[in-house]
């Protein structure tokens, strides 16, 4: 990332930027469609998985020339895109602040091709982790790994935050239909209303507490983790019973033995796992409860089959790319500040909540703010904005093509995509005042009244998005949806010449949050921060006595 003309001075930059000042307002995506017979098959990509079918990438309904999509392929090359994702995949510390490799590829790697962390193989470790998962999943699953009282484990909760908890828990909302009759928990808030509510459901004699926190530090984790260790013992006073219902998920050897956990019961990864990365590392044990392990391998399958993708295709077939340029496109060039990822899927309900993680703490430096909800809830909700409001909202809309419940006989899923295919075609469409006019007259309006209402009618259109579908919402599709969403915000980071894999923006809050806790113990007024601090803190202060 270094050596690097600044992205502004950037020849090819400059170029594209040009080329927006004479061009961009009048780009308009059903003019190009009418123009071009062939912008489909232009502007979209199949990616044929070995078992589970195709995957489309539609991005012709983007405001994108065949001018300025080739300068943007360009500008790729010249940021270097090829030769850092190379560097990824081959263990460089790319990660500069941090002084880190960005290994995420490594976990997921089912060729078991060396890769290289200083000269040695990470491999044989990687492996040796995910033997460990596949041996305790089978045990919890088959009952063999019981409780204090000899019950087999019937409930999981995961107690972790951040990237310890938003992987594990989206994956494993996507894929319940694979469910193994484990009911799983996520724990995440220091809000003890979280842990409270979870342990009102649960038996401690039948669950299993996994502490997944990479450096084992984290306020929240370790509060909820020691909330649930007394739980626990105020019910089974042996605290060698302990050993059976916690296990960790860390990075961090030592601070799992201080917290009393046994370390043949810690599941182990690297500093070269980016929390937010994390989930197919040791992380993914709650995901491997929840499915079984063959299917936590048809996850990580998936993700190697996108990382493959992505390092042998061309940069203009290349899905992750393909998406981190037209997201260039809109955010340096268009002006535009949010990106929407809207999955058509009630299984993909923490999809966008998992990306906001995902783009946010790795690109937020520079990137646009990610949100979304799944279809059709956003579109009773937050759809006007889309279609009518002021600012340009490029979106995302992802579907599978078969349900897993295909209730009356099939007829949803039909209604779920129709809506998923009029979005984007009314988005890009909209409607004319001349189309308004018609409606409103055949409606029976004429006059002032038909005038009046008439402006409130007219959508603009013009507006883009991106159209994903896979077959099903597999295992296998799911680990590659994620890998290319990932690889997206990698390629989007070399272009802005952000490290998409450090966080430092996350440390300040947690410094001051520290400092601010002794000053809540104490009895004495408090006059040592700015008066809003100090008044909201002796507000609190004074309702506690
Ligand atoms: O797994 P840990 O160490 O508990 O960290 C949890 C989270 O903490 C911070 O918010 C960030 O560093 C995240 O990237 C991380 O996922």
């Amino acid at each position: 990332m270094s050596g690097k003309v600044l992205l502004s001075q950037d020849p090819v930059y400059q170029q594209i930027q040009n080329y927006f000042k004479e061009n961009g307002a009048s780009i308009n995506i059903k003019k190009i469609f009418q123009e071009d017979d062939i912008r489909f098959d232009k502007f979209s990509l199949k990616l044929s998985t070995p078992e589970d079918g195709d995957i489309l990438l539609d991005y012709s309904k983007n405001r994108i020339t065949d001018d300025a999509w080739n300068m943007l392929l360009e500008l790729a090359e010249s940021r270097d895109v090829v030769k850092t994702r190379n560097d990824m995949f081959n263990g460089e510390r790319i990660n500069i602040t941090e002084n880190r490799a960005v290994l995420h590829v490594a976990l997921r790697n089912r060729s078991n091709k060396p890769i290289l962390v200083d000269g040695k193989d990470v491999m044989p470790e990687v492996n040796a982790v995910l033997a460990h998962m596949k041996e305790f999943t089978e045990q919890i699953l088959s009952g063999v790994w019981r409780g204090y009282t000899n019950k087999k484990i019937s409930d999981v909760v995961n107690i972790g935050i951040g990237g310890s908890d938003l992987g594990p828990l989206m994956v494993s909302e996507a894929l319940k239909a694979y469910n193994t009759g484990i009911r799983s928990h996520f724990v995440s808030n220091v809000d003890g209303t979280h842990i409270a509510e979870t342990l009102k459901k649960l038996d401690p004699e039948t669950t299993l507490f996994i502490i997944a926190s990479k450096t084992f530090t984290t306020q929240e984790t370790i509060t909820n983790a020691t909330a649930a260790k007394n739980w626990f013992l105020e019910r089974c006073s042996e605290k060698e019973h302990v050993a059976k219902h916690f296990v960790a998920l860390s990075t961090n050897k030592e601070k799992v033995a201080a917290f009393g956990i046994d370390t043949k019961n810690m599941f182990e990864f690297w500093d070269w796992v980016g929390g937010r990365y994390s989930l197919w590392s040791a992380i993914g044990l709650s995901i491997s409860l929840a499915i079984g392990f063959d299917n936590f391998e048809k996850l990580l399958e998936g993700a190697h089959y996108m990382d493959n993708h992505f390092l042998t295709a061309p940069l203009n077939e290349n899905a992750p790319v393909i998406l981190a340029l037209m997201g260039i496109w809109y955010s340096n060039f268009f002006g535009a500040e949010t990106h929407a990822l809207l999955p058509y899927d009630q299984y993909l309900h923490r999809f966008a909540a998992y990306f906001q993680q995902g783009d946010m703490e790795s690109n937020g430096k520079g990137g646009p703010i990610v949100w979304g909800e799944p279809g059709t809830n956003g579109q009773h909700a937050f759809y006007q904005l889309i279609h009518q409001g002021t600012r340009l909202i490029p979106c995302d809309f992802i579907a599978p093509v078969i349900t897993h419940n295909p209730v009356e006989n099939g007829a949803m899923h039909k209604i779920l995509l129709a809506n998923y295919l009029a979005q984007t075609e009314a988005l890009m469409m909209g409607k004319t005042e001349d189309q308004a006019r018609g409606e409103l007259e055949k409606a029976g309006m004429s006059g002032e009244q038909l005038e009046k209402l008439l402006p409130h009618k007219v959508f603009t259109g013009n507006r883009p998005t991106n159209s994903i579908l896979v077959k099903k919402v597999t295992p296998f599709t799911l680990g590659a949806l994620i890998a290319m969403y990932e690889h997206k915000i990698f390629t989007q980071g070399v272009i802005w010449d952000v490290n998409s894999f450090d966080q430092w923006g996350v440390e300040l809050g947690k410094q001051l949050a520290k400092a601010i806790e002794a000053d809540l113990v104490n009895s004495n007024k408090i006059t040592s921060h700015d008066s809003s601090t100090n008044g909201l803190i002796n507000f609190i202060k004074t309702h506690w006595e």
